[in-house]
């Protein structure tokens, strides 16, 4: 259903992603993991054209969509909860949660994707007229994945979703993330903590260095005794051209 192949592409002159090719079936829920500065970001960027690739193929749903800019993407079902989680602090729950659907007509109403959103996250119902910024760490990256929903996606796209959060709030979304898989929504979840990523996903790839030195069933990984040397030695290895 998502399907980049040999993406290049990086900040100025130089090249971040060398030739990364990544596959996401329909349903399908993969981690990309790997350490800092590997590129991870950077990926979800080129994939939904926030920053130009310089060179690959892109297809969704069996199009290809190379040349598609940001919000025809979005239109096409592909949404990203960026890192950081990017809320507009000063604006309510309400209206950050309006934004994300604010491209779009058709697929469903408005009050249909506010109705969803806040039957996956309560709390952003008690708190809608609340002013985003004021809200705790988890509640914001709540918001972040219900606004990323308002788009009413077919793929979401998660970078690094958990980083800081609390064992209980991580242990909320994962499972509000079970419920949206077993609605059929496709995942693709940047993670460096493998426990985290090998509980959401069934199916991982492992970046360095702008490439993808691996690529694995979660629960092939999870039995490998050593899938933890493994991970720190692949990191500790110079990315081969
Ligand atoms: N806006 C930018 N301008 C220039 N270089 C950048 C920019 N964003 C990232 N980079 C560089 O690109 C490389 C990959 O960064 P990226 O953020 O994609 O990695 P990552 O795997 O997501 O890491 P992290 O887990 O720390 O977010 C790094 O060397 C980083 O310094």
């Amino acid at each position: 259903m998502l399907e980049a192949e040999r993406i290049s592409g990086g900040y100025g002159g130089g090249d971040v992603l060398h030739g990364v090719s990544i596959r996401v079936g329909n349903g399908e829920a993969v981690a990309l993991l790997g350490p800092n500065g590997a590129g991870k970001s950077t990926l979800m960027a080129a994939l939904t054209a926030t920053l130009p690739r310089r060179s690959g193929v892109l297809r969704l749903a069996g199009h290809d969509v190379s040349a598609a800019p940001s919000h025809a993407l979005v239109a096409s079902g592909l949404a990203l909860v960026p890192e950081g989680r990017q809320i507009f602090a000063p604006f309510s729950v309400r209206d950050n949660l309006r934004l994300g659907a604010m491209a779009l007509a058709g697929r469903s109403s408005l009050a249909e994707r506010f109705e969803h959103v806040y039957a996956l996250f309560p709390r952003l119902a008690q708190r809608a007229d609340q002013r985003a910024g004021a809200m705790s760490g988890g509640e914001q990256q709540m918001l972040a994945i219900g606004r990323a929903l308002m788009s009413r996606p077919t793929i979401l796209l998660l970078d690094e979703p958990f980083l800081g959060l609390a064992p209980k709030i991580i242990d909320e979304i994962l499972t509000a993330l079970a419920l949206l898989r077993r609605d059929g929504l496709t995942l693709l979840l940047v993670e460096q903590k493998l426990p985290i990523a090998l509980s959401a996903t069934t199916r991982a790839y492992v970046m360095l260095k702008g490439e993808i030195v691996l690529e694995a069933g979660c629960e092939a990984l999870a039995r490998r005794s050593d899938i933890h040397d493994l991970y720190f030695s692949l990191a500790a290895q110079p990315a081969q051209k």
